[in-house]
């Protein structure tokens, strides 16, 4: 077993990483049910793909399971599920010390940790990610939210697990467009402050979109040790270090807005051709290398994620898009910081972009302007 800590002082909790260990569930998860019981949440999916396993643990280790499993997707990350979800947990006597299980991606992760961060002003939550983009990324660092129809993520709060217990093994039965979207927010890490990961992920993406342990164990380790150090540094997104997860979010969340947050984009799609998108702005204004944005395309377009608007799906003008980054929560003093990059690997903020420039080069990418 891997075992990765955030160290947040007391809110301080560990990533346990072990291929089997949903089977394991029932007893590494007993400490944290102190009444004897856990209330699990997920969606319809999961419930039908790794409910079972979980549940059979649980209930072997004498933790009774009151499974609640909503409808899959975005969609449910909103006012009425979230509605829905604290009036069930209530009706079941939830108590703060109590801590529901988070069963599923990071749609699940992030309205179950909304819901948990505001019934009773906080009670506790265990997250059981069982997608990629979830193991690398939304099960750690305790952001939680729902989106509402101005924007992604606009109402929610900071609250941590008190666990993340990963099965990689659980992405047996997740489907291929979900790995690979997934995937962006691997390479993410690469791209942000680490080359020598992003060399390995053009090295290794291939095995492990196919499945190979070890391949997964070493993505979803590397990956949970960058958040875990970055998460530690700014838990609260306040010095500008914590920002750095943004990379790619600017656009992507915009591309997302546009395309009705759902199937037609999901989120780490949008993430990937955001992420595309900010290398070759970055080398459009010569911050970066011209190579380095065509080999971050390149290597997203490999694994099957659009980087360009079209591949996106998106057909708007540049001031649409921006219009939608507006409500963007860096947004400080009606400036928008940007995410920008000096090459692969030397992500940073940059305070002063010029979003009407932004505009023309979106239009420029929309037109085919820029090749
Ligand atoms: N809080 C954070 O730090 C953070 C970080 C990144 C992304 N996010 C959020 O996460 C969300 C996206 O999460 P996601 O990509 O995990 O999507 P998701 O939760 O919608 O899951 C993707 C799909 O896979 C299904 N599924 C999940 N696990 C499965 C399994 N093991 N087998 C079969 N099917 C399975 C789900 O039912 C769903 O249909 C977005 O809302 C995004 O904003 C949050
Ligand atoms: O944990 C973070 O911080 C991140 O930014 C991780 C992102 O991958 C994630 O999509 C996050 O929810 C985006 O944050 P937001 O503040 O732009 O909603
Ligand atoms: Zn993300």
């Amino acid at each position: 077993m891997t075992i990765v800590p955030v160290s947040l002082g007391d809110r301080s909790y560990e990533v346990s990483i072990e291929a089997g260990a949903m089977a394991q569930a029932g007893m590494r998860l007993a400490g944290y049910a102190p009444r004897g019981r856990f209330v699990v949440v997920t969606d319809e999916n999961v419930a039908a793909a790794q409910l079972p396993i979980l549940r059979a643990s649980l209930e072997a280790a004498g933790l009774l399971v009151e499974p609640i499993i909503l409808p899959p997707g975005e969609p449910t990350k909103s006012w009425p599920q979230l509605e829905m979800l604290c009036d069930r947990l209530l009706g079941l006597g939830i108590e703060r010390s109590d801590n529901v299980i988070a069963l599923g991606g990071g749609v699940i992760g992030d309205l179950v940790g909304f819901a948990c961060a505001i019934l009773k002003r906080g009670c506790g939550f265990v997250q059981v990610p069982t997608t990629l983009l979830a193991q690398v990324d939304s099960s750690v660092g305790g952001k939680t939210a729902i989106n509402t129809r101005a924007g992604k993520n606009l109402i929610g709060a900071f609250h941590q697990p008190s666990h993340v217990l990963i099965d990689p093994d659980t992405l047996d039965t997740l489907p291929a467009r979900q790995v690979a979207a997934g995937y962006a927010e691997v390479a993410k890490y690469g791209l942000i402050d680490d080359p020598a990961f992003f060399d390995w992920c053009e090295a290794n993406a291939a095995a492990l979109l196919a499945g190979d342990p070890t391949a997964r164990t070493h993505a979803i380790a590397t990956s949970i040790a960058a958040k875990a150090r970055i998460v530690a540094a700014d838990e609260r997104e306040t010095g500008g270090v914590r920002a750095l997860l943004n990379l790619g979010h600017t656009f992507g969340h915009a591309l997302e807005a546009e395309t009705g947050f759902g199937e037609r984009l999901l989120h780490g799609e949008g993430v990937a051709c955001g992420m595309a998108l900010a290398f070759r702005y970055s080398a459009r204004i010569g911050l970066c290398p011209p190579g380095d944005a065509a080999r971050v395309s390149r290597h997203l377009a490999m694994v099957g994620l659009p980087t360009t608007l079209a591949a996106a799906g998106v057909d708007t003008t540049g001031d649409a898009l921006v219009a939608h980054m507006l409500h963007d929560k860096k947004m400080a003093g009606g400036k928008l910081p940007f995410l920008l990059a000096r090459g692969i690997g030397q992500t940073f903020l940059d305070k002063n972009v010029d979003l009407a420039e932004v505009a023309r080069f979106l239009d420029d990418e929309r037109t085919g302007t820029i090749a």
